[in-house]
């Protein structure tokens, strides 16, 4: 389908070059070379992009961009100028531009920029979409709309996706995200953490197992592949499966078929694959210890998500979803003071989106006041372990300490509201994993089932908003 842009442009031998360019693209090329033009050319038809110069005989294509912008929220704006200052392309910025280009420029790059202001447009709204199937992807980067063009991609077939990025980038929402808004929503998501299962269960996880076929299998077993069947498997930590795993692993896949451990019949199951690793995988294959031939089946479609410090925009939305959703959760609501927002960006944040999102869930229950500080930031930041990873017991009795000291409790009732407190994350944490089964986080926690369901109502937390379905 040809898009159609707007270009307004007053030197009419610049707006012909760029016209037939565009033209030449696919694109139909309405021009116009004053502000009231473009106003009117907007009444008439839906542009998928516009494409503006700044100074028109009667007046700033800038300084009347925040009107289009309101009007027309969808419709990505690119900016052409001759005024090749920082301020032009702060101003530019500031008013939603979605590129910014100073004359003169490379023409192909102004093509590619519009081809790719408009995929913008139809891959911005994942985010969104994912957001409505209660999936939030949050994020408006460059980097995460790259991301979202191939999420895009993949929904409308079955390739086999491998999804790479540093531990708690958010590689298992995107494959739940693929899951959720492609053809087999409808099927069942199975996420299965390979690293987890200890080595001589694997096979029989993945593929099930038939009564008797060794000590202590009591019972028929079906494994995760058939549990997936008209569905996604999300096979997680590709990278440290053992080998005897990785090769049926690779039958499976490129048979479509699979044989339970200690079965003789082979069962075909339609499943697509998602893999997903925080490991560089061709250093493991040059060593051996991952198959290449495995490689090269799963990485058809590889995503590559960026880590947080790189993309230093998401980081403010980031912190004020996970408030929100903290709220809702019943912690107190509060908000972001700016200099707690650029302290924030600022962090190299070497645990990703994760480490975040446990940091504003702290600040959200430690914080004196309703809007969070730098201050409160900086103290949580320092009592952080250094990369997110485990944190000592010493960090956390100390963490609970300062906040004992802080917080206000209703008098001769510390104990109980403190361990209700205390009791929210840990609840939080076994919904989470065992996505809001109540019967699997009971066994996780080692509580009995009715005592958690009492805790949770209790404390107002709902199970289902952990739901993967
Ligand atoms: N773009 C995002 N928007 C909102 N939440 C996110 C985003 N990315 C990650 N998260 C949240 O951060 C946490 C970590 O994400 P996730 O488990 O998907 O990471 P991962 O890359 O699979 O990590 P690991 O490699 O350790 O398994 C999750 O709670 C997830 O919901």
């Amino acid at each position: 389908m040809a898009h159609h842009a707007l270009l307004v442009e007053d030197d009419n031998a610049i707006a012909t070059v760029i016209r037939v360019a565009l033209e030449d693209e696919g694109f139909e090329v309405d021009t116009c070379d004053t502000v009231a033009g473009r106003d009117a050319s907007l009444e008439q038809r839906d542009y998928g992009v516009m494409l503006t110069d700044v100074m028109l005989l009667d007046g700033d294509g800038i300084e009347t961009l925040g009107a289009v912008r309101e009007r027309y929220p969808e419709m990505p704006v690119i900016i052409l100028s001759a005024q090749n200052t920082l301020d032009t392309a702060v101003r530019a910025t500031e008013r939603g531009a979605f590129e910014y280009f100073p004359k003169p420029f490379d023409l192909n790059e102004l093509v590619r920029a519009t081809r790719q202001a408009v995929d913008s447009r139809k891959t911005g709204m994942i985010g969104e979409e994912a957001g409505a199937q209660g999936l939030p992807l949050i994020g408006r980067s460059q980097a995460m709309q790259e991301v979202y063009r191939l999420i895009t991609r993949v929904l409308g077939n079955d390739l086999t996706v491998l999804v790479l990025g540093e531990s708690g980038t958010g590689k298992e929402l995107v494959a739940e995200a693929i899951h959720e808004l492609g053809a087999r929503k409808q099927g069942p998501f199975v996420a299965v953490n390979t690293a987890a299962i200890p080595r001589e269960l694997i096979e029989s996880e993945l593929f099930g197992h038939e009564k008797g076929a060794f000590t202590g299998a009591t019972a028929r077993h079906i494994g995760k592949f058939e549990q997936a069947h008209g569905g996604t498997l999300f096979l997680d930590e590709i990278g440290d499966m053992p080998a005897e795993a990785q090769t049926r692993l690779l039958r499976a896949l490129q048979s479509g078929r699979i044989r339970r451990v200690g079965g003789s019949e082979e069962i075909a199951v339609n499943v697509r694959i998602v893999a997903a690793t925080n490991r560089d995988l061709l250093p493991l294959i040059a060593a051996g210890d991952f198959r290449e031939d495995l490689y090269y089946r799963l990485n058809v479609v590889p995503i590559k998500l960026p880590p947080l410090r790189d993309r230093t925009t998401d980081i403010a939305p980031l912190a004020l979803h996970f408030l929100s959703r903290a709220a809702n959760e019943g912690l107190p609501r509060r908000s972001l003071a700016e200099d707690a927002a650029q302290l924030l960006a600022q962090q190299p944040w070497r645990g990703n989106v994760r480490e975040l999102q446990n940091l504003v869930y702290r600040a959200a229950l430690l914080s004196r006041e309703d809007v969070i500080d730098a201050a409160t930031v900086r103290s949580l930041l320092d009592t952080a372990p250094a990369s997110g990873g485990q944190a000592s017991q010493q960090d956390i009795g100390s963490a609970v300490d300062s906040w004992l000291d802080e917080i206000q409790f209703s008098p001769g009732n510390l104990y109980h509201e403190a361990l209700a407190e205390l009791e929210r994350p840990i609840f939080r944490h076994a919904l989470s994993r065992t996505g809001g089964n109540q019967l699997k986080a009971a066994q996780l926690l080692g509580i009995n089932r009715n005592t958690l369901r009492k805790r949770l109502s209790e404390l107002e937390i709902d199970p289902d908003s952990f739901s993967r379905n």
